[in-house]
C-alpha cells in the first residue's frame, strides 16, 4: 500500500546511505538498553535532561528525526532534547540511557500534513522556477514552528533543493547563538543530533560548513526594541532576497521564514502584530503557514488571501500542532541557550572546536552597550498597517549622530567601558568600522562573536574566547545584555 504523500514529488524514499559506522557505541556499563519495533506512521517521542546520556541507534527499517534520516547503526546522542524519531515503513531502534518520558506514538496525522505541505512546495518550485516559494511559519510558542521547517527544509534538500532558511527568533540561534537572527541556504543535509550543524571555523571540519548571514539583535523578543528588530528584519530580506537573484537555485527552492511565538498573538480585537505585517511585506511572503489558534489564521486569511489593490493574495494554510509537542519551559530554554553558545565556540561531540583567546588592554578596545527601549515611543505594537507598513524605510528613523556621543542623541548604543559586569556575556564583532554612526552599527551584519573570558579591572585588561585566531581590527563591538552569561563556558 502507497503511503499518503509518499508519491509527491521529491520525496524518493531511498535506503539510507551512510554505512553503519562500527562498533565504537560502548554504553555505560549501568545503563540498560532496550529495544523498540515501531510500526509504519508512528514515532518514539522523547524528552531528556541536559547532560544525562541518551543514545539512540536504528537497527532496521528507516527512521528520521525532523526530516533527517537516521543511519543504520549509527549511535545518535540525544541528550537535552524533546523530540520525536518518526518512521514512515516501521522501524527497530536500540535506546540508552533514561528519559524524563518516552513513549511510542501513533497519532502523527501531522507527519502527513507536512509531508504535503513540502509536496505543495515542490509544485510550486516546478511550477515558477524563477520565482520559488516564500514560506513564512506562525504561531504561538511550542507550536512546531521550527520543526516543521527543519523537516520541510530537510524533504527539500534529499529533493535535490537548496532552501533558505531564515530564523527571526532572537531566543534560538540558526547556526549561531541566541541573540541572533539569520539566514542560511542549505547546500548540503543537516545533522541528525545538531539540526542545522556548527558554526563555520577556522579550522578544517568533517562536516560541510554551512555559512549564514547574522544579525544581532540582543533582546529576547521582538516587541523589547520593535525599531531595531524591524530595522534588521529588512537588512536581512534585502541581503538574502538579492542572493538569491544570484543564485538560480536557491531562488527556485525558496525561503522558509521561522517567527518568534510572540508575534503569533492577536490583541483582543483580533488584529495581528503590526512586526507581523513588515516580515510579510519585506520578505515578499507568498505562502503563510499558520500553527496557531483558529482566530490567527481567520485574521491573517481576512486580510491577505484576497489580493488588495496592487497587492497579489498570499494563501494561508493551517497546520495543526503535532500532539508530541511539548512545552519547553524557561530552564529548559536558558539550558538551550547556553548549550547553543557552548556549541558555537568549542563545537560538538562530532566536531570540536577551538577557541583562541585574545588579551587586551582596555584602551584598545571600543565597545559598544545596546540600550534598552529607553521611552515608550510605540503605542501599539498591533493594527493593520495596511499602507504604512509597506513603505517602511529603516532609514528615516536613523539619527544622524555618531554612536561615540557626538550630536543630539544615542538611541541605540553608548560606548562603555570593560567591567566585570560582562563577564561571561557575548558580544557581537560587527563588520562596520569602530567610529561609524549609530545607525551603520545597528545595521551592520556580524563578523562573529566574542566570549567574555574575564575582565580585570586592576591592570585594565579585558580577555576575550573568539572562534578565530585572528583579531578583528578596528571593527566595533556590541555588547548587549541578552542572552544571559554563561558561567561554566570554561571551566
Ligand atoms: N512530534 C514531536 N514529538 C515530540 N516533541 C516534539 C515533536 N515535534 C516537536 N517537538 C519538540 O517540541 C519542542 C517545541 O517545538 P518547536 O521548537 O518546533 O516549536 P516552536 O513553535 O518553534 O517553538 P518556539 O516558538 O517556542 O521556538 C521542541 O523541543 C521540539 O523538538
Amino acid at each position: 500500500m502507497a503511503l499518503p504523500g509518499l508519491s509527491l514529488p521529491g520525496l524518493g524514499l531511498q535506503p539510507a546511505s551512510t554505512p553503519a559506522q562500527g562498533n565504537s557505541f560502548a554504553p555505560p556499563i549501568e545503563q540498560v538498553t532496550r529495544t523498540e519495533n515501531l510500526p509504519a506512521r508512528s514515532e518514539w517521542r522523547f524528552e531528556t535532561s541536559f547532560g544525562s546520556p541518551y543514545n539512540l541507534r536504528l537497527l532496521g527499517g528507516h527512521a528520521e528525526l525532523f526530516g533527517v534520516e537516521l543511519a543504520t547503526n549509527q549511535p545518535y546522542d540525544l541528550s537535552g532534547v524533546q523530540g520525536a524519531i518518526f518512521t514512515w515503513q516501521g522501524c527497530q531502534l536500540e535506546i540508552t540511557g533514561e528519559a524524563e518520558s518516552e513513549y511510542a506514538a501513533e497519532e502523527t496525522e501531522y507527519a502527513t500534513e507536512w509531508l504535503n505541505l513540502h509536496g505543495m512546495l515542490e509544485t510550486l518550485r516546478s511550477e515558477r522556477p524563477s520565482d520559488g516559494p516564500r514560506m513564512l511559519v506562525v504561531g504561538s510558542d511550542n507550536t512546531g514552528k521550527s520543526s516543521l521547517i527543519r523537516s520541510v527544509a530537510a524533504w527539500g534538500v534529499k529533493a535535490g533543493r537548496t532552501p533558505t532558511v531564515v530564523n527571526l527568533d532572537p531566543r534560538q540561534g540558526l547556526l549561531a547563538p541566541p541573540s541572533s537572527l539569520s539566514a542560511v541556504t542549505l547546500g548540503s543535509q543537516m545533522e541528525v543530533e545538531t539540526g542545522f550543524g556548527i558554526a563555520p571555523t577556522s579550522g578544517p571540519t568533517s562536516m560541510p560548513v554551512k555559512t549564514p548571514l547574522i544579525y544581532h539583535y540582543p533582546y529576547a523578543s521582538p516587541t523589547d526594541r520593535p525599531d531595531v528588530y524591524k530595522a534588521l528584519a529588512t537588512r536581512l530580506a534585502l541581503s538574502t532576497t538579492s542572493k538569491l537573484e544570484e543564485d538560480v537555485t536557491a531562488k527556485q527552492s525558496g525561503l522558509m521564514v521561522d517567527t518568534p511565538g510572540s508575534l503569533g498573538l492577536t490583541d483582543g480585537k483580533g488584529n495581528i502584530s503590526e512586526i507581523l505585517h513588515h516580515l510579510i511585506s519585506e520578505f515578499s511572503i507568498n505562502v503563510i503557514v499558520s500553527l496557531g489558534p483558529e482566530r490567527l489564521t481567520n485574521s491573517l486569511s481576512k486580510r491577505y488571501s484576497t489580493a488588495k489593490g496592487h497587492e497579489e493574495a498570499i494563501p494561508v494554510l493551517r497546520i495543526a500542532k503535532p500532539g508530541g509537542v511539548a512545552e519547553r519551559g524557561e530552564p529548559h530554554m536558558k539550558q538551550l541557550r547556553s548549550r547553543q553558545i557552548k556549541q558555537y565556540f568549542f563545537g560538538s561531540a562530532n566536531e570540536s572546536l577551538n577557541p583562541h583567546s585574545h588579551s587586551i588592554p582596555f584602551d584598545n578596545v571600543v565597545i559598544y552597550g545596546a540600550k534598552p527601549l529607553a521611552s515608550a515611543t510605540e503605542t501599539s505594537s498591533y493594527g493593520a498597517a495596511e499602507e504604512e507598513e509597506d513603505d517602511y524605510d529603516p532609514y528615516t528613523d536613523n539619527p544622524t549622530t555618531t554612536a561615540s556621543g557626538s550630536g543630539t542623541s544615542n538611541a541605540f548604543f553608548e560606548k562603555v567601558t570593560p567591567s566585570v559586569a560582562m563577564t561571561a556575556s557575548l558580544i557581537a564583532i560587527k563588520f562596520c568600522p569602530a567610529n561609524s554612526d549609530e545607525s551603520t552599527i545597528r545595521d551592520s551584519a556580524v563578523m562573529g562573536f566574542l566570549y567574555v573570558a574575564d575582565v580585570d579591572e586592576g591592570r585594565k585588561k579585558v580577555r576575550f574566547l573568539a572562534p578565530h585566531p585572528q583579531g578583528w581590527g578596528n571593527r566595533a563591538l556590541v555588547w548587549g545584555g541578552w542572552p544571559e552569561a554563561v558561567v561554566d563556558l570554561v571551566t
